[in-house]
């Protein structure tokens, strides 16, 4: 196992990427608006924002996995592996949202893009044991793996091979299903809230385990909720950070910085809210996706927007611009709090 030793450099590039839903009577729900998303080799990308802003939307498209009624444009290009073209030859890389569903089924998912869902453990089939089912996952990826050497990858107890699903607890589930998803050794790992319904020790245990798997040189993304597990993880590790709003990437950079000097203001709103910070909630709601406002989504909640009083010392004014804009290694809508 390890195709991905030590790798590094670009796995996946997303760029404009959106993402409508057409409703029965004419309403359109946009789910992803001009989403630009790098995950590099070596290091994991936390994904956060509120419910319902377009985050697990964004590993539907990348898997092909959405729903029939989904308008896709833009580009997700999966870079040439690390040991070169490998799959088909290619050397330009794959448009994950143009390739056919043989092409994504026979050498994307699961082979190069793994993926963590919710609750791991509940797509285990009922009736066989966690190690059967890993033996089976590595012979129908071609992966080189035991489900032993799987199983210390995930962090899964050997003992835990001989269980049946219903035998585990919420936290071993979860990590069979990391070892499921690393069946195929595949270079970019998408986690869609992996963390959800653990207790905080196992929250750490899961988020430290990611953050091993991109060191090895995977391209990792971590969708979640919960800033404080990644504020953790930030402090030390390869992490960088993108805060999404209402179908919007508002701001991204090293996740470490980000989490030292929010440049964006519901960046800074969501970091204000934890406890250690100010704990003070972000008045007010998101934006219904199917009846968005012209300019930026975050205006009706933001302090600095025009509507309030004129931009306060040291920050600049309210641009009212949702696009994202790169300064150096980060890049940030607006940003009244951000660089001059
Ligand atoms: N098939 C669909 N048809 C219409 N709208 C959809 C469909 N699937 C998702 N949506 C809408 O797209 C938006 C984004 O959903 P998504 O599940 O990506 O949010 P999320 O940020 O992952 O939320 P959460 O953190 O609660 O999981 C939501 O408003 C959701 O209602």
């Amino acid at each position: 196992m390890n195709a991905v030793n030590g790798a590094s450099g670009t796995a996946l590039v997303v760029t404009g990427l959106d993402v409508r839903f057409r409703l029965r009577g004419g309403r359109v729900v946009r789910a992803a608006t001009d989403v630009d998303v790098t995950l590099r080799r070596g290091r994991l990308l936390a994904l956060v924002g509120e419910s319902g802003c377009g985050k697990s939307v964004l590993t539907e498209a990348l898997t092909g996995l959405l729903p029939g009624n989904a308008e896709v444009r833009g580009s997700a290009v999966l870079e040439p592996g690390p040991d070169g073209p490998g799959d088909g030859g290619r050397a330009e890389g794959l448009d994950l949202l143009t390739a056919s569903e043989a092409e994504l089924r026979d050498t994307v998912r699961g082979r190069r893009v793994g993926l963590v869902g919710q609750s791991a453990g509940t797509f285990l089939t009922p009736t066989r044991t966690v190690g059967a089912q890993l033996r089976e996952a590595v012979r129908f990826l071609g992966g080189t793996a035991t489900a032993e050497e799987l199983a210390a990858r995930a962090g899964l107890p050997t003992s835990a091979l001989d269980d049946y699903p219903h035998e585990l607890s919420g936290g071993t589930a979860q990590r069979a299903g990391l070892a499921v998803a690393l069946a195929g050794d595949p270079e970019v790992l998408l986690a869609d809230e992996p963390t959800a319904g653990l207790d905080r020790p196992l929250v750490d245990r899961t988020t430290d385990l990611l953050v091993d798997l991109a060191r090895e040189g995977r391209a990792v993304l971590l969708i979640t909720h919960d800033l404080r597990a990644v504020q953790r993880i930030a402090a030390t590790g390869p992490v960088d950070l993108a805060v999404m709003y209402a179908s919007r990437i508002v701001e991204t950079g090293p996740a470490a910085e980000v989490f030292a000097h929010p440049w964006h203001p519901y960046t800074d709103g969501l970091i204000g809210a934890l406890p250690g910070e100010r704990f003070e909630p972000i008045p007010g709601h998101p934006p219904e996706l199917s009846d968005l406002p012209s300019g930026c989504p975050f205006r009706p909640r933001c302090p600095h927007a025009p509507v309030a009083a004129p931009a306060p010392a040291g920050h600049r004014p309210c641009t009212d611009d949702p696009t994202l804009v790169s300064h150096g290694g980060r890049a940030v809508a607006c940003a009244p709090g951000g660089p001059a």
